[in-house]
């Protein structure tokens, strides 16, 4: 059992220590959550399974709901009910599903006549539901976002989505302490996206794995809470479960008076608590990087994975000299995919769409710096007629100050389509796509095959090099525009009005509405109701699977390609074996069945997966990957290292992730490439081989090792520790009382109606 770090703590140590429920004696800490947002992708499972357990949301105060990723950005103007306004079938099920769920179990919902609608990741810091020293979930891996407020946030899978709801506590292993500092002064023209854009390309997308990244040093001390946020953010494409900044003024300044955040007495008491934390003078760190801000240029990807990062003056790399296969074919692959050509210069690469939006830079000082590339050139300035650009502010609230400010007329002047909230083209899994073959500069945050639209072409960049970008129809270097002549374009546009947040951070606050379901109605912390430990589970024990092994020689597996968006609008957790790795497995062009190694005989029977890859599982949180390769009949994937929700998923699902160093990793994808069969054993620990050579051992955590063995429940064992988690919820209302009781109430957005001078169809 890991004991608490005495001496000199990080801030990482310090909000572990504070929400520690319950140490189980393998090691895995039963962890207080403060603050759960949810939306309509990965919740409606978690939801069914409360149902069908008969339990209740035990904390609908600290629990905060919104739609985000299927909504259609259009206009509002004639919105009357989700019903006739989605009209993707799947899409339109998702959000129906969790506005009745909101209902049935008494949750606070920002739906879309609410004007603090937004994506989930851009509302729960404007509201001040997001506070420093408090743990945050969500079913979303972007939820590391919230911890530029000091906080402990990270992305869950849907399982842990409904242990949450039914406990507000989540078993959890305490993962390892990175520091990277970044001091000195960036260059004109770069900004937080081209920082950690940088930083991943330094340390790739597994660097941060199994570690929570806390930035210091002057840039992100001197950064603003938004600039916080958009590197916190992509602390996931770093590997990273969760990033954060040490809270200080410049969070204190932003949370002031936001509506959730504690007031008068309360505040005082918050914040002297909040000025703790920080990490002391000689806290041990597991990993450190430092980077030389003058060393950081305007950066932009070139391929298929968020580490695929050029500087702006830079070329498409050459494969040719990789000397590792895996990694050379992962390259020939993104090119490939990518159409592009080594050597081609990053500003020669011409574009079709430019999208500014998502988690990561759809917030107002995003919108102001890509106003600001555009009126740098000048009154008459327009986006070139072969690209179609838009905007997509990141909530109501945003889109509001906008226009208040000015900027959507800036945007709507040059071309850009003005849209309403959501999460639209970051992912595609409402009407804004990309088409086959489309090339796009995105602000948002994954470049992965497929992820904007199948087959479509995605260029990760800043917002002002998105704007940039834009007006040039090509990846341009912004510093050119941003120019000695700029501020005096700048000034001469339009007058823009500087405009506060608080201004339109006036709806009122009202308790979270009472659950609809009398059965939801239970006192969730009421101990009589409790299952056994030994209730039945819906997850077969895993013992020894013996059978055909899959191989796969890929870097960085994400499970948008397990998985692509498009499956992630089911309300079931099965059905989904068609769908898994769809775009490896078919062409999409033609809807034949690829040569993928799942296609081919005897693989399409395989039990295990043996990846020679590191990485497996990265980015986004679906469980879907998971489900999917259950239900293709793929129990246990072994590679040299996993994603953690991934491997947290797959666990929740009765499978198990083997780790093994790459040398095995490759070894045993040669007995699979020769048709043999291999034996995951996972009472002994090892996987056996049918040609004589020794087995190749693994470790599991000995908790998890139980559970999967026996089949086991982890809400139902949860729940025994009631008494332990009612009496640290006496303690956190004693110590933080401002963490109860909160709650809203929705209202009428007023939406004008947007013309745009462009027929947009995207
Ligand atoms: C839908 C959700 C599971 C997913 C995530 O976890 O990141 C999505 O937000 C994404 O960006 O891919
Ligand atoms: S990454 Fe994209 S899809 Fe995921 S939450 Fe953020 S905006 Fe939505």
């Amino acid at each position: 059992m890991p004991a608490p770090v005495s001496g000199p703590r990080t801030l990482y140590d310090k909000i572990w220590d504070d929400h520690v429920v319950d140490v189980n004696d393998q090691g895995l800490t039963l962890l207080y959550i403060d603050r759960h947002l949810v939306h309509e992708v990965t919740s409606p499972q978690a939801f069914e399974g409360l149902r069908n357990a008969e339990r209740a949301v035990r904390r609908p105060d600290c629990t905060l709901a919104t739609v985000d990723h299927n909504v259609p950005t259009h206009s509002r103007k004639n919105f009357k009910a989700i019903d006739s306004f989605v009209d993707e079938p799947d899409s339109r099920a998702q959000c129906i599903a969790l506005e009745d769920n909101v209902k049935e179990f008494g949750l606070t919902y920002f739906g879309l006549t609410d004007r603090r609608q937004g994506i989930v990741h851009i509302i729960g810091p404007e509201q001040g539901f997001t506070l420093p020293g408090t743990t945050v979930v969500c079913g979303d891996s972007h939820t590391s976002t919230h911890g530029a407020f000091g906080s402990l946030a990270f992305g869950i899978g849907t399982s842990e989505v409904e242990h949450v709801l039914a406990t507000q506590t989540l078993l959890q292993k305490k993962g390892k302490n990175m520091r990277i500092s970044v001091d000195g002064q960036l260059a004109e023209g770069v900004t937080s996206k081209d920082v950690i854009l940088h930083i991943i390309g330094l340390i790739g997308t597994a660097g941060g794995t199994g570690c929570v990244i806390e930035y210091a040093g002057s840039v992100f001390r001197g950064f603003s809470m938004e600039a916080r946020m958009s590197v916190c953010n992509m602390s996931i494409e770093a590997g990273a479960r969760a990033g954060m900044v040490a809270p200080d003024d410049i969070t204190f300044a932003y949370l002031k008076n936001r509506p959730l955040a504690p007031k008068g007495e309360a505040w005082d008491r918050a914040e002297a608590y909040w000025r703790s934390l920080k990490s002391d003078e000689g806290a041990k760190w597991d990993a450190e990087i430092n980077i030389k801000a003058e060393d950081i240029p305007p950066t932009v990807t070139w391929g298929t994975s968020p580490q695929d990062v050029a500087p702006i003056t830079g070329v498409v790399p050459d494969p040719t000299i990789i000397t590792d296969a895996t990694k050379r074919s992962s390259i020939e692959r993104a090119l490939s995919y990518m159409g592009l050509q080594p050597g081609t210069k990053m500003e020669d690469i011409s574009l079709d769409k430019v999208f500014i939006g998502s988690c990561t830079n759809s917030r107002i000082e995003d919108l102001r710096s890509a106003v600001r590339v555009i009126l740098a050139m000048g009154p008459d300035a327009k986006v070139v007629p072969t690209v179609q650009a838009m905007v997509v502010p990141g909530s109501g609230l945003i889109k509001q100050q906008a226009e208040v400010e000015g900027l959507d007329a800036v945007f709507k002047r040059a071309g850009f389509d003005w849209r309403e909230a959501g999460c639209s083209m970051c992912l595609g899994m409402n009407p804004d796509q990309l088409s086959h073959g489309e090339r796009c500069a995105s602000t948002s945050n994954r470049n992965f095959e497929g992820r904007q639209g199948a087959g479509g072409r995605t260029h990760l960049v800043s917002p002002a090099m998105a704007a940039a970008a834009a007006m040039t129809g090509k990846l341009t270097d912004v510093r050119k525009l941003l120019n000695a002549d700029a501020d005096a374009k700048i000034a001469a546009g339009p007058k823009l009005k500087l405009a506060s947040a608080f201004d339109f951070l006036t709806d009122p606050v009202l308790p979270a509405p009472k659950p609809q379901t009398l059965s939801h109605a239970q006192n969730a912390s009421d101990s009589a109701s409790l299952p056994p430990a030994t209730a039945p589970s819906a997850v077969a024990p895993f013992v020894i699977v013996k059978g055909i092994a899959a191989p796969l020689h890929v870097e960085n597996v994400d499970t948008d390609k397990i998985i692509p968006k498009q499956f992630l609008k089911t309300l079931k957790r099965n059905g989904l074996a068609d769908a898994l790795f769809y775009e490896l497995r078919t062409d999409t062009k033609t809807g034949k069945k690829t040569d993928f190694v799942l296609n081919r005989e005897p693989y399409t029977q395989a039990k295990i997966l043996v990846c020679t890859g590191n990485n497996f599982g990265c980015g986004s949180s679906r469980e879907h990957a998971a489900w999917s390769l259950n239900d293709f009949g793929i129990r246990t994937v072994i590679a040299p290292s996993f994603g953690e929700i991934f491997q947290n998923n797959a666990m929740q699902n009765g499978m198990l992730p083997v780790q093994v160093p790459v040398g095995d990793a490759k070894d045993l994808a040669s007995d699979a490439e020769a048709g043999l069969e291999l034996e995951v054993d996972l009472e002994k620990m090892e996987v056996r081989r049918l040609n004589g050579k020794p087995p190749v051992p693994f470790m599991v955590n000995p908790f998890r090792r139980h559970c999967l063995l026996n089949g086991l429940d982890d809400i139902a064992l949860t729940l025994q520790k009631d008494e332990s988690i009612v009496s640290f919820e006496q303690r956190r209302s004693g110590a933080w009382p401002w963490l109860d009781g909160l709650g809203y109430k929705g209202g009428k957005i007023p939406v004008a109606p947007a013309k745009v001078s462009k027929k947009m169809d995207w």
